[in-house]
């Protein structure tokens, strides 16, 4: 006899099934129990709008949560950074699992990088945080950039770098990572220059609340460390009101040791483990104008302690004019 299959929701694009297909093998092997992918077409999908105009990423979400409620599927795989922050009552992140590259990639011609760009080089990205970013860095290190707003699946974005239309393009390491195609990234942005998306790189196992079974079986692939760090930069996000759309970026790491002499030193070790560094940004599109400040602080134990070092950080954010950065569109 054999079990019943666990009922996968999945959108059909090439990062969503590569995501979803790895989840299945491994939820496969902590249930004992085969998973079935069921696609599921969203919204997001079929509209050739500009995502800003229809709300944003969380589109993509919508359709799939749905079906969960439907009981059409079991449980769904979502990229965190494309999960609105409010959390719907009915339905539980039973896993985060441990996070991939949370930085972004940048895929250019003959292996440029960032700093190599020609004068006047188009980069290519819909997302006004790495705009922000990208501006800013050009400004203070007196480059000529210029960026441009796109959107589109990881071919077409890509397209626009080998046609020629473009010079540059940024997209997710993780992304390219998950559909094995990171051989073809150029220049891995470090996150001091471009702060990713808050829980990028991190993928959300959600299910109902109300079935105990499917969610404690689940919760084995949870990473509580990357849990705890988008827990803190989702919380950043939230309270500072923005959405999936704003121009802000956020990093939630273990800080690397302050000194060479302390890495022998047998309570620094100690000390590493158990501390837990926030970034956040906040730009404007031009970048003439960022707002980042970090904080270090204990390893957040709590759902609540996780909280509120995002909240947090937001409030020094906000007290230095962060709000004022937040309401412009890509285009
Ligand atoms: N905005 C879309 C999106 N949502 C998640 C990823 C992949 C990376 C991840 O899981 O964080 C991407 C592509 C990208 O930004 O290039």
């Amino acid at each position: 006899m054999t079990e019943k299959a666990l009922r996968l929701g999945t959108r059909r694009s090439k990062l969503a099934m590569a995501q979803s297909g790895q989840v299945a093998e491994a939820v496969s092997q902590v249930t004992g129990r085969p998973v079935e992918l069921v696609e599921i077409t969203t919204y997001g999908d079929v509209s050739r709008e500009h995502l800003a105009q229809i709300g944003g990423t969380g589109v993509f979400v919508a359709a799939l949560r749905e079906a969960l409620a439907r009981g059409e599927v079991d449980f769904a795989v979502h990229s965190l950074k494309d999960l609105p922050t409010a959390q719907p009552d009915e339905l539980v992140v039973a896993a985060v699992p441990a996070r991939e590259d949370p930085r972004d990639a940048m895929v250019t011609r003959d292996a440029l990088k960032l700093t190599d760009l020609p004068r006047g080089a188009r980069i290519g990205t819909g997302s006004p945080r790495r705009m922000a970013q990208l501006n800013a860095y050009a400004r203070s290190h007196g480059m000529d950039i210029e960026t441009v707003p796109i959107r589109g699946n990881v071919d077409t974005r890509i397209g626009y770098v080998r046609k020629g239309e473009l010079d540059a393009v940024v997209l997710a390491a993780a992304g390219l990572n998950r559909i094995g195609r990171s051989d073809e990234v150029t220049d891995f942005l470090s996150v001091d220059t471009v702060l990713p998306a808050p829980g990028q790189g991190a993928l959300a196992i959600e299910c109902t609340a109300d079935d105990a079974e499917l969610v404690a079986a689940l919760a084995e692939l949870d990473d509580p460390l990357t849990r705890a760090a988008v827990t803190a930069e989702r919380s950043l996000l939230a309270a500072l009101e923005a959405g999936c759309s704003a121009p802000v970026g956020a990093l939630a790491d273990l800080p690397p040791l302050s000194a060479p002499l302390e890495r022998g030193d047998p309570q620094a070790d100690g000390r590493i483990v158990k501390e837990m560094r926030l970034r956040g940004v906040v730009g404007s599109i031009d970048g003439s104008t960022l707002v980042q400040l970090s904080t270090t602080g204990p390893v957040p134990q709590t759902h609540e302690a996780a909280t509120a070092l995002g909240r947090e950080l937001a409030a020094e954010m906000l007290a230095q004019g962060a709000a004022g950065l937040m309401g412009e569109r890509a285009q």
